[in-house]
């Protein structure tokens, strides 16, 4: 089979897009979704998503993580299909369409700049140490000193797969503040089981964590991340997160076709 692909970045955040509004891909082909993000064996990226055809939205979207498995809401591949679905004439300049965490809209600026809507966060667990939140995926919050040095992969998978997480583990943030509206992060990514250049609902959860936990009154952040910047602005009442947007670019960068 020939299998033509999009392969499309947000902040460094990078993945396999297929076009799969035929439903041809066999989604349940686990090694194959983990050969064609193999960075040397296959395409590479950090996830694969599908566009799928959703009969009371513009789209479906199908996350998968670099492992194969199906996974939960992400922020930057959202945002990359967003690109993709303008790309193939699908949508024009805004959009809602269905995902596993339910309904998202977003907007395509003009210098392209792609602006999602996360879903509402209304539970936030606050230790001294860190927090934990769920924006679509979960996220483990953690302000470290020296985080240009910190060693995101050691440090982050001992939290995933410690007994804070369980089998379910968790995407796990580690944060600097750079001032009252901007804050660095780095991530290490459950499913990817890495670093990864930036990840959108970790950012999201980021932002939020930091003004629940408040380092910062704002609610427009910026977020430095290894691979570029993004932008997440949000509503707060009593605790609950709401209007909450992630935005920032979303490139193509290739397409092509591979023979499996
Ligand atoms: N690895 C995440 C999903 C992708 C999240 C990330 N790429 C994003 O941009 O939100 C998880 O399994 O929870």
């Amino acid at each position: 089979m020939q299998i033509e692909f999009y392969k499309y970045q947000g902040t460094g955040n990078d993945f396999v897009m297929i076009d799969n509004r035929t439903t041809f891909f066999p989604k349940e082909n686990t090694k194959l979704i983990a050969h064609l993000c193999d960075r040397r064996f296959g395409v590479g990226g950090d996830g694969l998503i599908l566009l799928e055809n959703d009969s009371e939205t513009d789209f479906k979207m199908v996350y998968y993580n670099s492992d194969g498995n199906q996974s939960s809401m992400c922020g930057n591949g959202g945002r990359c299909l967003v690109a993709f679905a303008k790309k193939l004439q699908v949508i024009d300049n805004t959009t809602t369409f269905i995902a596993t965490d339910g309904l998202h809209h977003a907007t395509v600026a003009e210098n392209g700049l792609v602006s999602l809507q996360m879903i509402d966060v209304t539970t936030i667990a606050i230790t001294p140490d860190y927090a934990f939140l769920n924006t679509g995926s979960p996220h483990h919050v953690q302000i470290v000193a020296a985080l240009a040095h910190y060693n995101v992969k050691e440090n982050g998978a001992a939290i995933r797969y410690g007994e804070l997480y369980g089998k379910e583990g968790s995407n796990i943030n580690f944060v600097h503040k750079i001032d009252e509206t901007t804050f660095s992060l780095r991530t290490y990514e459950r499913g990817v089981e890495d670093e990864t250049l930036a990840c959108g609902t970790g950012a999201t959860a980021v932002a939020i964590a930091m003004h629940a936990t408040g380092q910062t009154t704002a609610t427009t952040l910026d977020l430095t991340v290894e691979g570029g910047e993004l932008v997440v602005s949000f509503d707060e009442n009593q605790g609950k997160y709401t209007n909450i947007f992630l935005k920032g670019p979303a490139e193509f960068v290739f397409k092509g076709s591979v023979g499996v």
